[in-house]
């Protein structure tokens, strides 16, 4: 499947240290894992994360969830060797921290080579040069990391998240325009369901492909939140056939439910209809 046009409506952050979450992720409805070596794992267990991590990934038993690994930033002691060892890994992806320019992505590549890397958005600088580091050509993806942002800014929680808006906003500017996968923040308080609902609507509302998690209890509600509903799929094939109707009769207007349709509905209409057959593709394999 196009890395595209694949699903990213859920992607779990495990800690690469605990083997038993591990093992259980291997039976979860996820689109994509993020194996953590970072904030998830303790300084004294660093390094045998690494060796726990790449012991599960040549194990295998992941099907078709893409493989993110997030190593340490280049500035802790163990950046590098992990930006090594994933070399060995069975990765499609590596996730960098803390990205603020891209001169730790240069950095990260000439250990990393071709392998596609995805940024942590998370610092005050990563935020102002969010277009430069989407252009980057290995660039593939954003996480917003929403938990350093918000230590950074200095800001409070709130439900609306309105002291995060410029800065998911910039983000998904910067990614939108190059083509990026862009999934946003965790929800902290993971035996919340409603206060999860909420947040995935805004941020697909807002436009990201999916949310970034931390426990198995938030997957169902986001796919669901992420995954076209059955009222939208029905609508995007209204649309579809009354405009393929009006134009057949040399009119580039259609009406569905009072609403005018035009060409560049038809094409979000289908897109809608493309993103729901990957999500059935992606259940079935
Ligand atoms: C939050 C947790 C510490 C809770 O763990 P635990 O007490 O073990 O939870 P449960 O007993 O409810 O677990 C039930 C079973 O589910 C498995 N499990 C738990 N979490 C995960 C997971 N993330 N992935 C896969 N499986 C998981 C348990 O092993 C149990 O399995 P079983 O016994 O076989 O039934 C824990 O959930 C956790 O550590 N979560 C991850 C935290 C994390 O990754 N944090 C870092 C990422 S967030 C971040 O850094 C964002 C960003 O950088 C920012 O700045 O915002
Ligand atoms: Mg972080």
């Amino acid at each position: 499947m196009d890395p595209r046009q694949r699903p990213y409506r859920s992607v779990l952050y495990i800690p690469g240290s605990k083997e038993r979450a591990l093992e259980k992720a291997k039976t979860l409805p996820v689109d994509a894992i993020i194996f953590d070596l970072e904030d998830a794992v303790s300084v004294d267990e660093k390094e045998n994360a690494r060796e726990t991590l790449k012991a599960a990934l040549a194990a295998g038993g992941y099907g078709d969830r893409i493989k993110i690994v997030r190593i340490n930033g280049f500035d802790t002691q163990w950046g590098k060797d992990d930006a090594a060892a994933v070399c060995d890994m069975d990765a499609d992806v590596v996730l960098l921290p803390k990205v603020g320019s891209t001169g730790d992505l240069d950095a990260l590549a000439a250990i990393t080579g071709d392998l596609p890397i995805w940024a942590m958005m998370e610092t005050p600088r990563g935020m102002l040069n969010a277009p430069s580091i989407a252009a980057h050509p290995l660039m593939a993806g954003f996480v917003m990391g929403t938990n350093d942002l918000a230590k950074e800014l200095q800001t409070r929680f709130r439900a609306d998240r309105l002291p995060l808006q410029a800065s998911l906003g910039l983000c998904l500017l910067a990614a939108k325009a190059e083509g990026l996968i862009i999934v946003d923040g965790v929800y902290n308080a993971f035996k919340d369901d409603e206060g999860l609902r909420a947040e995935c609507e805004q941020g697909r509302d807002m436009g990201f492909d999916g949310k970034t998690l931390i426990h198995p209890a938030q997957v169902a509600v986001t796919n669901d939140a992420f995954a076209p509903s059955d009222a939208e799929i029905d609508l995007a094939r209204r649309q579809i056939v009354a405009f393929e109707e009006t134009e057949a009769a040399g009119q580039g207007v259609a009406v569905v439910d009072g609403k005018i349709v035009e060409n560049l509905h038809v094409a979000t209409a289908r897109e809608i209809l493309a993103k729901a057959e990957a999500i059935s593709a992606l259940q079935a394999g």
